[in-house]
């Protein structure tokens, strides 16, 4: 059974970039899309280099529109790399629990409107927080609400800037988010044979 994943990202797409890498000789799992609301995105360039179709999506049809489900129709999960847009909900009843998010903190802490890059650093360091890390989720209609698939934490230093803690985090980002992807299909597929 082939499971499609399309990415969703807004920026420069080093989690993009990762997930494309583990799965490039993947048996059973594929990148077929990258989906981005920012023309001059870094990730744009990283699926070019690829050989990944992108499809770049305006707010009005987004949010007003169909969602853009035409054009996701071969889309089996959505994956959020760093997404910045809310994901409406005819996209939520569309993919019902295949839609998985990346945050850079410990959720339910640091989470929420305007909790997202260095916004949420800047968050954690500013309450001098000893631990930040990575939560890995289910997206529902609420940002940052969704049951959690997988939390990895890091130690937050006294000497620390937002740049030098964001670093930490996208090394945890970059070893554990496709794991729990390819956990995660493999879940599904399992349900589905059942
Ligand atoms: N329905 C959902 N949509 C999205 C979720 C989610 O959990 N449910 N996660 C976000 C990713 N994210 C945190 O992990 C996040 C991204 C952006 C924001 C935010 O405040 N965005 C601003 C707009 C920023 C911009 O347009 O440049 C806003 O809404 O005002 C919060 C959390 C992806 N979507
Ligand atoms: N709240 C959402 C959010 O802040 N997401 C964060 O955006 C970054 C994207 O980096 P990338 O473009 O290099 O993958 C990642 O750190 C991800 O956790």
């Amino acid at each position: 059974m082939q499971t499609n994943l399309t990415i969703f990202a807004s920026g420069t797409g080093s989690n993009a970039q990762k997930i494309i890498e583990y799965f490039k000789a993947h048996p059973s799992i594929s990148v077929g899309l990258i989906v981005c609301n920012n023309p001059a995105a870094g990730v744009l360039d990283i699926a070019r280099d690829n050989n990944i179709d992108t499809l770049i999506i305006e707010r009005n049809r987004f949010f007003q529109g169909d969602a853009y489900l035409p054009e996701l129709k071969d889309t089996d999960i959505i994956i959020l790399a760093g997404f910045l847009w809310k994901i409406p909900g005819a996209l939520i009843r569309a993919f019902p629990d295949k839609i998985i998010n990346i945050h850079p903190a410990l959720l339910p802490k640091y989470g929420g409107k305007g909790m997202y890059g260095s916004n949420v650093h800047k968050a954690v360091l500013e309450n001098q927080e000893k631990e930040s890390g990575i939560t890995i989720h289910l997206v529902d209609e609420e940002y940052d609400h969704g049951r959690h698939l997988f939390q990895a934490k890091c130690a937050v230093n006294r000497e620390d800037c937002a740049d030098r803690l964001a670093q930490r985090i996208h090394l945890l980002e970059h070893k554990h988010f496709a794991k729990v992807i390819e956990d995660y299909v493999k879940e599904l597929q399992a349900t589905s044979l059942q």
